[in-house]
């Protein structure tokens, strides 16, 4: 398996160059060469698999030679053994045909976890005999950043700067990252949004003088290890309900397009997904660019879901690759109008193509409170608020009823608990893996939002090459 750049100017590499690599040379994102496709029968045949053997068999479609199966079965074991629940990503049916994928049972309580854990261990693994160091610069709207704390937190062989915006992420979110004291971890919380975060790691990538000292990665969606951890669970739950023989839908709380990213693949795979709904908060750009073409990037406003208050979706580049035929010549040329603008008004050919597979809601703040409500009052279910979007956008969704429709769960409500008490009444309680959180010191640097004054702390610190 080869992948290549969005952008046609990088070299190909292999999945060990793009999981060490991350973003490619020429800013662009890998993805595959060609999407892998299972037959109706080998996706039949992964009913009654356990989660883990169910990663095993998608991730080895793009692993190639790059890991033998012993190992990677190996790996993926001991990543997927840190979830709290037998099913790793458990279904929960709601009501006759909505069900809650829950991927909040890893360590830090968030899908994240599903693919931090293992990208944690494939680092490692590529690592440990190379003599490389890698420095990982990521920015996170909250939940990466714990997630990637977590899986890297006293690895030999990684150093983890992690770039969240000062005051816009919740109590526990911000604890998950600044209470973890190992010395190779160094959390910086700059005086921005997520969108200037995302953007001051992507320069860095591009960036000469820290690339030829440093080897710099990834650990967010630019990495496509993360997204390819992230197709596994649709495959896992369309499964369990009737795939290959029946249809399945999905509602995506949506931000930097990666979860719902990971789904489109699952479809390109040939998993029956009747529909990709995806689901954004006030911050909407995707529902702008998917319904009306119109992908500009206006002021991010803090939500009570703020890990989804992004206004510049990274992973959409991956879609819009495939939207424009795959030509690398054509993207860049749009992400670089892009970037000068934030301005992008999707061709009308583009957005039809992506209509056949994606529709989208914007739920605002009362509609996002009404769903946690209605979870918790009808269905017995306290949710959290990226969450309750999904909800609210699958339950808009003008669908066959015959066609079961999923919402990811993305996040334990505990992570978000003063916005839960605030719309259901019901404060959640933090569960036994983060007891003592409210006790532990808290350390970070903060910065302004400046490129400069980033990359000075990064490559004052950062082990070199
Ligand atoms: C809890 C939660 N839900 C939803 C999202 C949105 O996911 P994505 O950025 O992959 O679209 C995020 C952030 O990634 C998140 O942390
Ligand atoms: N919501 C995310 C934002 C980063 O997304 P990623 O999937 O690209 O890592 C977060 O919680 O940090």
């Amino acid at each position: 398996m080869r992948y290549i750049s969005t952008r046609g100017g990088a070299p190909a590499l292999d999945f060990r160059g793009v999981t060490l690599a991350g973003l490619a040379s020429d800013g662009g994102l890998y993805v595959p060469e060609e999407w892998p496709v299972l037959s109706k029968d080998e996706i039949a045949a992964l009913s009654g698999l356990s989660y883990a053997d169910t990663a095993f068999a998608i991730c080895r479609r793009f692993t190639g030679d790059s890991i033998p199966d012993a190992d990677l079965k190996r790996l993926i074991d001991e990543a997927y053994a840190s979830f709290d629940h037998a099913a790793v990503t458990p279904l929960v049916q709601l009501d006759a045909r909505h069900f809650l994928l829950e991927l909040f049972h890893g360590p830090t309580l968030a899908f994240k976890d599903v693919a931090l854990q293992f990208l944690g261990l494939l680092f490692e693994h590529f690592l440990k005999d190379a003599g490389r160091h890698l420095t990982i610069v990521g920015a996170t709207s909250g939940d990466t950043g714990s997630a990637a704390i977590q899986a890297l937190a006293g690895r030999e062989h990684v150093d983890v700067f992690m770039l969240h915006p000062e005051g816009r992420v919740s109590d526990v979110q911000r604890r998950q990252m600044t209470t973890v004291m190992a010395p190779n971890i160094h959390n910086i919380a700059i005086s921005g949004t997520f969108d200037d975060a995302q953007a001051m790691v992507k320069r860095m990538f591009g960036d000469t003088d820290v690339t030829s000292r440093f080897e710099i990665s990834a650990v967010n969606s630019i990495n496509w290890a993360r997204l390819m951890a992230q197709v596994v669970y649709y495959f896992y739950a369309a499964v369990r309900l009737g795939a290959p023989h029946r249809e399945v839908a999905f509602s995506v709380p949506t931000g930097n397009f990666g979860d719902v990213f990971a789904g489109y693949v699952a479809a390109r795979m040939g998993l029956p997904v009747a529909r990709l709904i995806v689901a954004t908060n006030i911050n909407d750009i995707l529902h702008r660019a998917l319904s009306a073409g119109d992908y500009s990037a206006g002021t991010v406003t803090p939500t009570a879901a703020p890990s989804m208050d992004i206004q510049v979706s990274s992973n959409f580049e991956r879609l819009l690759f495939d939207l424009a035929g795959r030509d690398g010549a054509k993207l860049t040329a749009m992400m670089q109008a892009f970037d000068a603008s934030k301005m992008l008004e999707i061709p009308a050919d583009m957005r039809a193509q992506a209509a056949e597979r994606f529709t989208s809601y914007r739920v605002d703040e009362d509609e996002m409170a009404l769903t946690l409500r209605w979870a918790s009052e009808m269905a017995g279910n306290i949710i959290d608020p990226h969450t309750a979007i999904g909800l609210a956008a699958a339950r808009a969704a003008d669908l066959d009823p015959a066609i079961p429709v999923v919402t990811l769960a993305t996040a334990h409500p505990a992570k978000f608990r003063d916005a839960v008490e605030r719309a259901t009444g019901v404060r959640p309680v933090l569960p036994a893996r983060l007891s003592g959180l409210f006790d532990r010191e808290e350390s970070f640097t903060s910065l302004p939002g400046d490129y400069a004054a980033v990359r000075d702390f990064v490559t004052a610190r950062a082990t070199p090459r």
